[in-house]
Order: C-alpha cells, then structure tokens, then sequence
C-alpha cells in the first residue's frame, strides 16, 4: 500500500523562531493519524512541510521513498485541506469539484455527488457566498472524494455545526474502511473524534512529544481514583501526570506500565483504574510544568 510518510530529523526555523526541531516519525500507510498539540506547536508547519508547501531547514520528508519537492509523481499522491482559504472565491461550487475531479487521480465522481447533497450545499452558490461551515464543508466534501493516498485534514471544520462535524467523521471513517488510505487529522475538538484515530502524534514546542498506536496509548495512561493514602501508596513509584485531591478521596493519572501486582491491590483496596481520555493525555503532558498537584475544598 502507498502513503507512507517518514520524517526524518525534520527542522523549521522561519528567521530566527525555530518552529520544528529534530522531528523524526514514520507514519504507516493505510492508517489514520492524530496530530495534536497546543497552539503553535508546529502543527501546521509539519503539514506543509509533507505538502512541499514549505522546504525543511534541515532534514527530510519521504512520502514513498521519494521527496516530496516538484515531485509530480509524489504531489498527485497528496491532498491538503487548509482550515480556510482552500479555494477561490470567485469560482462556484460546481466549478470546484470540477477542478477536483481533474487535480485528484483517485477522485470519485459519484461519491462527490453523494457528498455534496448530505452537506446540502447548493453547486451553483459561489464559494464568497457560503456561509464558514459551508465553505467547510465543500472542503471536506473534496479531501474525502480526492481518495488521495495521502489525505490530510488541518482543522477543516471551522465553522460546522456538530450535526456536520458528526456527519464528516463517519463518513471518514465508512469510506476510509473501504478505501483504506493515510489521513492525518489536525485538531483541537480531540474528544469529539479520537475515536477515529489509529495512531496519535503529539507535538509540543516543535518537538514530538509522542508518539504512538492509540490502543496502546489507551493501555499505558489510567486514573487512579479513591481513599486518599491509598491511591498515594499504590501510585508511589509510578509516572504520575496529574494529581487531584478532594478531601479524602484523590484521583491521580499515570502514564507509563502499571504492574499487574498494582492493578491486583487497587482492585482489593476498591482503587477504581480507569483509562484517560486522549484530551486529558494530551493536556496533562502539555501543560506538566505548570500544574502542580491540585487541592479542591
Ligand atoms: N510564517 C511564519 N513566520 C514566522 N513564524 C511562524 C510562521 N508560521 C508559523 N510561525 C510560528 O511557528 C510556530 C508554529 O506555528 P504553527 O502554525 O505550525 O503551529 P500550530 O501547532 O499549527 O498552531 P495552531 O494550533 O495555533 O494552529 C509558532 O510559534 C508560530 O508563531
């Protein structure tokens, strides 16, 4: 299968503001990928790095083998939809999908046509004359239909309403399991589709911060919540991430291999263990520097 996509000790310095650093990860084709991180984490950067948009300041992308840079053969492979400014606004609906249908190899006409009518968008509307959501919309309408091998979404649902948001991941992911390709998708709403998601990257301050599958994230991040000097006893020695205290009880997350031996005594000691949604991961090992244990009356 195509699609795979390594980076090999990736960097980015726009003058001075070094934007990516040293980032290497091989992301498998046919997989759906995460790639999450605060603002300004380099999130974008990357994604036009891959795209040939921008050219590294040092190190390398291989989408196949192959540099991405005036490379037709890997540039047809690609499609990339930007959070806004993804097509002209003087063109109409009808004519982007036009073009599409040119631009992408794998395009699927009747899917488009399928596409378009569950985001009730109207062909003839010109793109200025869309609502946020709708322009939003149009664009998902074209990253999914492009059937690219490599499919890459940078938070494309500004403005859609969660009944349209709802609508965009099932079909991602009703399409993508009979069309399996590489997707990469860039978000904030992290709860809303993690479930989609095969493998996580996290990015934080231009570096990788993780990662991983996210099963096996799901297996190496858990809460630990009950008596207090209970749960402080069975977590003594593990990587704690957050740790929260309310009056006798505590919740503490950890992240790393949890022995069974520990798991045995929580379960006796009525310990409850249970997994961290990937939000909370994600802002706990985001922000640890600035979060010490917190107390609530
Ligand atoms: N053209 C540019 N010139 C100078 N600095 C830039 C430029 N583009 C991005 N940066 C800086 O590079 C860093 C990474 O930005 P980037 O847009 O890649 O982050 P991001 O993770 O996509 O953020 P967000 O979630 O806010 O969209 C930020 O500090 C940003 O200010």
């Amino acid at each position: 299968m195509t699609g795979k996509i390594e980076l090999q000790n990736l960097t980015k310095a726009y003058g001075k503001k070094i934007a990516l650093q040293g980032i290497a990860a091989t992301l498998e084709p046919g997989k759906i990928y995460g790639l999450l991180g605060r603002n300004g984490a380099g999130k974008t950067t990357l994604l036009h790095l891959i795209n040939a948009h921008l050219f590294p300041t040092s190190g390398k992308v291989l989408i196949d083998g192959e540099e991405p840079f005036e490379n037709s053969q890997v540039l047809r492979k690609l499609c990339f939809i930007r959070e806004s400014g993804n097509f002209k606004k003087n063109l109409k609906v009808r004519d982007i999908i036009g073009l599409a249908a040119l631009t992408y190899p794998g395009w699927d006409p009747h899917f488009a046509g399928e596409l378009v009518h569950q985001f009730e968008l109207d062909e003839n509307k010109k793109v200025k004359a869309l609502s946020k959501g709708m322009e939003s919309a149009l664009g998902v309408i074209v990253g999914l239909a492009s059937r690219a091998p490599v499919t890459i979404f940078d938070e494309p649902y500004i403005g859609m309403d969660v009944v349209h948001r709802q609508q965009f991941y099932d079909l991602l992911l009703e399409d993508y399991t009979r069309h399996p390709r590489t997707i990469i998708l860039s978000t904030h709403l992290i709860d809303e589709v993690s479930k989609v998601f095969e493998g996580i990257l996290i990015l934080d301050q231009g570096e990788v911060l993780l990662h991983e599958e996210t099963e096996a994230l799901r297996e190496r991040a858990f809460y630990f919540s009950g008596e207090r000097e209970t749960v402080d006893e069975l977590t003594q020695g593990l990587q704690i991430i957050c740790s929260e205290a309310f009056g006798s009880t505590k919740q503490v997350a950890v992240f790393g291999d949890v022995p069974d031996e520990i798991t045995r005594k929580a379960r006796h000691a009525a310990v409850k263990i249970d997994s961290v949604p990937i939000q909370k991961l994600m802002i706990y090992l985001t922000t640890r520097q600035e979060r010490g244990e917190q107390e609530h009356a």
